[in-house]
């Protein structure tokens, strides 16, 4: 869950792109081929109309029921983005997120540094613009 939250708030992607392949129309909208479509990961994940009003608090227990019982509709959950061109790597890449953090935790503690700015910038990926300075202690 706090995995999951973790990559809610700060999507390592924040933009999927896809290019339109033939002419089409997505609602109203006629949208030509040759046209980039972005969705805004980043701004799906924390749209209060999905997660609800507290979609900015980093909050894990979203997660208790799981990606549905989190949002509203679980296609507004992208991390690894979706549909035929989704992240080969999801499964794996989350398995050894949980082997990472359970063998970081039971070997070290950690707390902020005074020096940490929480400042996320949107680039290629997310990336704390400041770094991530930390206290680390040896358990
Ligand atoms: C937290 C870790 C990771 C995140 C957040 C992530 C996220 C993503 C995203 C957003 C995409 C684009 C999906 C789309 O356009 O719909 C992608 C594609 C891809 N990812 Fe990952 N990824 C992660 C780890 C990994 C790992 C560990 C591997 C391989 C071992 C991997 C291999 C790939 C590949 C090959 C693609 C291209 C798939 C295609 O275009 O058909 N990823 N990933």
């Amino acid at each position: 869950m706090v995995i999951q939250e973790t990559l809610r708030l700060y999507p390592p992607s924040p933009t999927l792109a896809r290019e339109v392949l033939t002419d089409m129309k997505i609602g109203e909208i006629h949208v030509p081929k040759g046209v980039n479509l972005w969705t805004m990961v980043a701004t799906l994940h924390t749209d209060t109309d999905i997660w609800g009003p507290d979609a900015l608090k980093f909050k894990p227990e979203r997660f208790e029921k799981g990606i549905a019982g989190a949002c509203k509709n679980h296609y507004s959950y992208l991390p690894f983005g979706f549909g035929q061109r989704v992240c080969v790597g999801q499964n794996l890449a989350m398995v050894e997120l949980k082997i990472l953090m359970a063998l970081i935790l039971s070997n070290f503690s950690f707390d902020l540094s005074p020096k940490y700015v929480h400042s996320p910038v949107m680039r290629m990926i997310i990336e704390p613009k400041d770094g991530v300075n930390l206290l680390i202690k040896q358990l």
